[in-house]
């Protein structure tokens, strides 16, 4: 069977362009090429092998990190596949997306570097940026601590400014201050961006970044007063633990006054703090760019998850055979239909919202250059609500695929458990989901709250200028059809946020002490939020599913009936049936290599049973026949029975 494409038949069903759909989803034939091409340059070297991962013991696991980075960066050098300085150009990205296997270098080029080009002043810039676009310096992010993450602005690491020598104290007064998690940090990275409470002259102004050198750049020890290690094992087998998140303490740290990063603000010779003419929240600067990155990246993650279970539903018959003939494609089931194809609908949703949040980052960075700042708060909620969104979503459609491919689905070798436990931390790290919805929600209460004062709602608030018009709105859909309305789907979204959130503003008013309303209205505040960033994703693509996994929501809010919503169900079938024939096809499109997809369940030619057989045999427990450990533990036992018997 070997070179068989068992899902050759499935291939030629398809209603589509197959070529061109791999277009639209690589966003252009230049980035579809580039694409193609980087893929094909990892899947062929053997430095980039990751078949034998789930088998690594962690050092063994992090030495072939290392391995990889380093060969990684060779060939981005050899390839010239980045610009004249840094890594941060596409080609350089993708490979990195294609090597798959999370390192240190996702936090210097992610975090450390961005932090830098957005927080440090231009001199800053000039003398750091070169040194890291060279990789003579490692750097990591180290805002979280031990007692706190989400919280930035209860952070305890405190930098006290020191008049008599012109620098500032790096100190951890309590263990819960021990910076925590920062990836890179535990055994490589040799300098930090540090976030630390401001201290002059006994007064404490607040959270600020500073970048602290942490190793030697000869012997690579930590230097005087910095003590410094990995956090353990995490969630997962290989997953995340290819990745050194690291624990920092420090015992009075000095650094020079120059090494705070000071574009948002100063601390002059003299100790004056001096701060410039820009919000404040642009020390916060860094997590949005990462946020919108991620959202990018979550359609990633979710159609490597859909494309294996879409092919392998497709090679797995279960029931259904009659006279001796095949059983049913397990695809053909309704049920596996209803479950899989709104995950496949949602990364192809995800992937053009992506593309979407790109644009606004772009233009905000743009407006921010030319000191224009009034789209930050928009920008702030897009990306934090959309990472919320398609983070819980991705996450929970990888363990659905999981799912769906039944127990093979359990089996490392279906790519599906180690896809989940690297993507899961997700909804955690770069804001916990429901911290960041709690964000959202405050930007769309005070929004509504800003109506009555003619203030005018812009970007995806917009819609809130219609709220009479939202409030009286209830559907006129009368049959299934009417449900293909782009029109039609999109204002039953807008009247659905635009009640959740009114009514949160004016549940919240009958609070005396703002605060504790929102403390108490927490979780309808969520919900708003959802309803909103949902919205966003619908204006942009697509939404049956949505409004039938929310009908609640239609319903109680009044924006539909029970009638309406059985006929949006009538039509989610319907076009489930269209979907069919075309769902192979669809995630072809994505254009991943085996390797890069690894599952055995997913693989191009659809040859699953044979090549699962071969694995299983290459597990280290099958090294031997009888297994270590049978002369000490099974054999007395057995042997013991036998004297029971005997007895
Ligand atoms: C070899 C090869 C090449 C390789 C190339 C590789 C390239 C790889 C790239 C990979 C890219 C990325 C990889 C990244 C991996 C990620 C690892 C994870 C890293 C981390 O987790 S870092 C730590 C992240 N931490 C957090 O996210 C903390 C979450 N908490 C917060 O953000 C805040 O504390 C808060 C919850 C927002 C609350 O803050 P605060 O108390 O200060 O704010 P308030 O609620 O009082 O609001 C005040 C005011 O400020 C507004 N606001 C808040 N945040 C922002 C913001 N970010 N921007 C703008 N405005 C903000 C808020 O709306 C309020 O406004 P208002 O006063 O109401 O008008
Ligand atoms: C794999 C991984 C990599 C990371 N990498 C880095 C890194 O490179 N650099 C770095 O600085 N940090 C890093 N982090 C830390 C990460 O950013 C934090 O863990 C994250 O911001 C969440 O904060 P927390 O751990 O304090 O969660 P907590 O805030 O303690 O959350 C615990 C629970 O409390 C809830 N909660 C908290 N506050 C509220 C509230 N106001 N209202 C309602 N519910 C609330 C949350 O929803 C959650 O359910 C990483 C974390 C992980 C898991």
């Amino acid at each position: 069977m070997e070179g068989v494409d068992h899902l050759a038949f499935e291939r030629n069903k398809a209603q589509f362009d197959v070529d061109e759909m791999k277009i639209v989803w690589a966003g252009s034939r230049e980035d579809f090429e580039l694409s193609d091409r980087i893929s094909r340059l990892v899947a062929s070297d053997p430095v980039f092998r990751k078949d034998d991962r789930a088998a690594l013991g962690r050092k063994e696991l992090f030495k072939n990190t290392l391995r990889k980075a380093a060969h990684a960066w060779k060939r981005v050098i050899e390839l010239r596949l980045s610009g004249e300085f840094s890594a941060l150009e596409p080609e350089a990205y993708k490979l990195r997306a294609f090597v798959d296997q999370p390192a240190f270098t996702d936090l210097h080029w992610g975090m450390f570097v961005p932090a830098i080009q957005g927080q440090g002043t231009d001199e800053q810039q000039q003398k750091w940026l070169p040194l890291a676009y060279r990789m003579q310096i490692i750097g990591c992010y180290a805002q979280t601590e031990l007692g706190h993450g989400s919280n930035v602005q209860g952070l305890e690491t405190t930098a006290t400014f020191d008049p008599k020598t012109d620098e500032f104290v790096i100190h951890s007064p309590t263990l819960t201050s021990s910076k925590w998690w920062p990836g890179g940090l535990g055994k490589v990275s040799t300098h930090a961006v540090v976030y630390a409470r401001l201290i002059i002259d006994g007064q404490d102004y607040g959270v600020h970044g500073f970048i602290v050198q942490l190793r030697s750049l000869d012997d690579h020890l930590p230097l005087p007063g910095i003590t410094i290690g990995d956090i353990g094992m995490k969630f997962g087998n290989a997953a995340y633990n290819t990745m050194d998140n690291g624990v920092l303490t420090f015992d009075h740290v000095r650094i020079p006054r120059n090494q705070m990063l000071m574009r948002v603000s100063q601390v002059t010779r003299e100790g004056k703090y001096v701060h410039s003419n820009v919000p404040r929240q642009l020390v916060y600067g860094t997590m949005v760019y990462v946020r919108q990155k991620i959202v990018a990246d979550a359609s990633v993650a979710l159609s490597r998850a859909v494309c294996i279970a879409t092919r392998y539903s497709a090679v797995r018959r279960q029931f259904g055979s009659h006279n001796g003939g095949l059983e049913t494609q397990v695809i053909d089931y309704k049920t596996q239909q209803s479950r899989l194809f709104p995950l496949l609908a949602s990364a192809y949703a995800f992937r053009f919202v992506g593309e979407w949040l790109l644009w606004l980052y772009t233009d905000v960075t743009e407006r921010l250059k030319a000191k224009d700042f009034s789209t930050l708060p928009e920008a702030h909620a897009c990306t934090a609500g959309l990472k919320s969104l398609t983070t819980t979503a991705t996450a929970d459609g990888i363990e659905e695929c999981r799912k769906l491919c039944g127990g093979h689905g359990y089996l490392c070798s279906s790519g599906l458990p180690e896809l989940f436990a690297v993507y899961v931390p997700a909804c955690t790290y770069e804001g916990d989901n429901i911290v960041l919805l709690l964000q959202v929600a405050r930007h769309l209460v005070k929004t509504v709250s800003q109506l009555s004062t003619g203030n005018k709602p812009v970007g995806t608030t917009a819609y809130m200028a219609r709220l009479e018009q939202l409030l009286q709105y209830h559907s006129d859909v009368k049959k299934a059809e009417d449900w293909l309305k782009p029109n039609v789907v999109l204002e039953a979204f807008e009247a659905r946020a635009a009640r959740m959130c009114v009514a949160c503003a004016q549940n919240l008013s009958k609070f005396s002490n703002p605060e504790e309303g929102f403390q108490e209205l927490a979780a309808d505040l969520v919900e708003a939020a959802v309803a909103h960033c949902q919205l966003i994703v619908v204006s942009n693509v697509y939404a049956l599913s949505l409004l039938h996994k929310h009908l609640g929501d239609f319903i109680s809010t009044g924006c539909i009936d029970p009638k309406q919503g059985s006929l949006a169900n009538e039509q989610l079938r319907n076009l489930y049936s269209q979907v069919r024939p075309n769902a192979v096809a669809l995630v072809d499109a994505y254009n991943y290599t085996d390797h890069y997809l690894g599952s055995i369940l997913g693989r191009y030619d659809g040859n699953v049973y044979p090549k699962l057989y071969e694995e299983a045999w290459k597990d280290p427990l099958n090294d031997s026949i009888v297994p270590d450990g049978f002369k000490e533990y099974i054999q007395p036992l057995l042997k013991q029975q036998l004297r029971n018997a005997r007895l």
